[in-house]
C-alpha cells in the first residue's frame, strides 16, 4: 500500500489528507517546520517535524510537497525533499475526476474532486487543481502551479511556472499566464499575462507587478 506522507498542516495538507482517504491511500503524518507543531494531531494524523525526523522511512514513504498553496512555498519543500533522498509521491487523482489517457500528469501533482480535463493536456510537477475545474484541450499547466476551485481553462492555454489562478476564474482559449503571477479569484482572461504579475477582474486588467519570481 502506498504510504503518503504530506507537507504542510493546514487546511489544504487536511484537504490532501481527505484527498487519500477518498483514494484507499495511507497518510502517515504530516510535515510542518514550525517546532511547535511537531507531535501534534491534526484531524487525528500525526505532525512528524521535518525530513530530519523522517529519516528512517526515507525508503518506505512518498512525499506531497503540494500540500500548501503557495507555489514559492511547494517549490522550496520540493529542493529540500529531493536533496534529502526522498521520493516525491507519484500524482494523486481522486475517484470522480474525468480524463482522457492522452493527458500527462507531473510528480506530485494532484486533481481533485469534480474535474474534468479533455485531450491532451500537460501538466507539470507539484501542480495543485483544486475541486470542480474545467481543463480544456492541448492546455499546458508548468510545474508548481496552484489553480483554485472551480476554475475554467479554454483550449490551448498555457500556465507558467509557479502561476497562481484564482478561485472561480476564467481563461480564454490560447492565453498565457506568465510565470509566478497571479490571478485573481472570478477574473476573465482574455489577453496574454506577464511574468511576475498580478491581474484581476473582468476582464482581467494588470494591477501590479509581484516583488518575486
Ligand atoms: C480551498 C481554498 O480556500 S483555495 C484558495 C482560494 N482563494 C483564492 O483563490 C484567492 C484569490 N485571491 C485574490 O483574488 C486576491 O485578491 C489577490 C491574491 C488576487 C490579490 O491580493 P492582494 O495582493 O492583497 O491585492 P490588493 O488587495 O493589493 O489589491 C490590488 C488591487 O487589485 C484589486 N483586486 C484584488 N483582488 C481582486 C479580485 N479578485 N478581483 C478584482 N479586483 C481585485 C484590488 O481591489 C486592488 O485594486 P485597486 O488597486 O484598483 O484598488
Amino acid at each position: 500500500m502506498r504510504k503518503i506522507v504530506i507537507w504542510g498542516s493546514g487546511g489544504h495538507a487536511r484537504e490532501v489528507n481527505w484527498l487519500c482517504e477518498e483514494m484507499g491511500v495511507q497518510v502517515l503524518g504530516f510535515l510542518d517546520e514550525r517546532p511547535e507543531m511537531k507531535g501534534q494531531l491534526v484531524n487525528e494524523i500525526p505532525v512528524l517535524g521535518t525530513l530530519d525526523d523522517i529519516e528512517s522511512m526515507r525508503h518506505e514513504v512518498e512525499i506531497v510537497c503540494a500540500g500548501v498553496g503557495s507555489p514559492a512555498l511547494k517549490k522550496r519543500f520540493a529542493y529540500d525533499t529531493i536533496r534529502s533522498g526522498f521520493h516525491i509521491a507519484a500524482p494523486l487523482i481522486h475517484p470522480r475526476v474525468r480524463l482522457s489517457r492522452r493527458n500527462i500528469v507531473g510528480q506530485g501533482s494532484m486533481i481533485c474532486e469534480g474535474t474534468i480535463l479533455t485531450d491532451n493536456i500537460r501538466i507539470g510537477s507539484h501542480v495543485i487543481v483544486n475541486r470542480s475545474t474545467n481543463i480544456s484541450h492541448d492546455t499546458v499547466i508548468d510545474d508548481y502551479v496552484t489553480i483554485a476551485p472551480g476554475v475554467n481553462l479554454a483550449g490551448n492555454v498555457t500556465l507558467g511556472e509557479g502561476a497562481y489562478i484564482g478561485i472561480g476564474s476564467s481563461v480564454r482559449e490560447k492565453c498565457r499566464i506568465g510565470c509566478w503571477s497571479i490571478i485573481g479569484g472570478g477574473a476573465f482572461v482574455k489577453d496574454d499575462i506577464p511574468d511576475v504579475t498580478m491581474a484581476a477582474g473582468v476582464p482581467a486588467v494588470v494591477k501590479k507587478r509581484l516583488d518575486k519570481a
